[in-house]
């Protein structure tokens, strides 16, 4: 029962990653889409925090019985997601597309709050007529020209998960305790890096579209970095290889918790909630659903794949494993700055821009007026 709950529970948070961060790109004034996108990311961090609040509380309950309401209580949020889903309109692009225009306007007018949407309208419908043009979107997806969007839903779930997040996120507690925390402490200390996940959301959801995406992404990667390599230095200086570390002093368990602290921040206004940014903002009306599955795919096969072998790289790596999570975030770090463009303040139907003038992914996307030409000389 538990395996089957576990899979429906699975199959929703797949439709909701699928559709939440895609949703509230549509809808966004393209000023503010940064930061109302990031409230997706900020709902997990809450969704974490609060669960591992219920969770220190229902592993005190002296029946035994706590377990139980751990899991009864993932019922809240689906509860609201399903109340809140009723009452949401449909996003104008999703209108446009089954032939509402005349709807379309209207919401859009509604959303925007002034009747001066013409420009934006006219946009939408460009944007619809060339997704309807498009007969088979994985197909198209494969296309050259759709290559720097097909690398982006890839690489940014990818290398998410490969900051090592989930391993604090689900693991925490255990350890806690393997570095020398009582089992109480342990549930106190993974309720502080949650505490500290989600007020950290709030850091980008306030900077995302002033500085940008690609400051945060690298400011963040260093700062996870920098920790990683503390952290590594002080499990090792004290547990060395065959992890026994005598008495631990009070100050160690400062540092290491303080600048796990540091590292969960700087993935929360980061990685965390960019990862989910960026790709529902690059990827154009036409591919816009495929490219998101593999988005939301990626993550969740890395998600499980972290989760699976964390226990096993542990007993292994030793203090290793953290070095094997810096030096992916060094990667994805060297990755953004090559490859991703800035997005902040571009329309979504005008994000193609930002490929045309990137140095290296211009090769692959040609501009409308190539695009023109090219369908000229193919016709002659
Ligand atoms: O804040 C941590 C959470 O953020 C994500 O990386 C992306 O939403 C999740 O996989 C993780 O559990």
């Amino acid at each position: 029962m538990l395996i089957v709950g576990r899979m429906l529970l699975g199959f929703g948070i797949g439709c909701a990653n699928q559709s939440v961060p895609i949703y509230v790109s549509e809808v966004a004034p393209y000023k503010y889409r940064g930061a109302l996108n990031m409230m997706f990311q900020l709902a997990i961090t809450i969704g974490i925090f609060v669960a591992n609040v219920l969770n220190y509380f229902f592993a005190k309950m002296e029946n035994g019985e706590g377990w139980r309401y751990s899991l009864g209580f993932a019922a809240v949020p689906a509860v609201m997601i399903i109340i809140g889903a009723i009452f949401l309109p449909d996003s104008p692009s999703s209108l446009i597309e089954r032939g509402k225009d005349e709807k379309a306007k209207q919401e859009l007018i509604k959303i925007r709050g002034t009747s001066d949407v013409d420009e934006e309208f006219k946009d939408l419908v460009e944007a619809s007529e060339s997704s309807m043009a498009v007969k088979h979107p994985w197909a198209t997806l494969l296309k050259r020209h759709y290559r720097p969007q097909l690398v982006m839903a890839i690489a940014i779930p990818f290398f998410q998960q490969l900051t090592g997040m989930n391993v604090i996120t689900f693991y925490a507690p255990v350890l806690f305790r393997t570095i020398g925390f009582g089992s109480n402490a342990s549930l106190m200390s993974s309720m502080i890096t949650g505490g500290f996940n989600a007020l950290a959301t709030f850091v980008s959801i306030f900077t995302v579209d002033k500085v940008g995406r690609r400051k945060l992404f690298l400011e963040g990667g260093a700062q996870m970095f920098i920790c990683q390599i503390v952290i590594t230095a002080a499990i090792a200086s004290k547990f060395g290889v065959d992890g026994n570390p005598g008495i631990l002093p009070k100050w160690y368990a400062f540092l290491v918790v303080g600048f796990i602290c540091i590292y969960v921040m700087g993935f929360a206004w980061s990685w965390g909630p960019l990862g989910w940014l960026v790709p529902s903002e690059i990827f154009p009306l036409e591919v816009r659903s495929a490219a998101q599955s593999i988005n939301v795919s990626v993550n969740m096969i890395f998600t499980f794949a972290i989760a699976q072998v964390f226990t096993s790289m542990l007993c292994h790596m030793k203090f290793g494993l953290f070095i094997f999570f810096a030096f992916f975030v060094l990667v994805m770090s060297g990755f953004i700055h090559k490859f991703l463009p800035e997005t902040k303040g571009v329309p979504i139907e005008e994000m193609s821009v930002v490929w045309q003038n990137h140095s290296f992914w211009k090769k692959f996307v040609k501009s409308a007026s190539e695009e023109a030409n090219a369908k000229v000389d193919n016709s002659c």
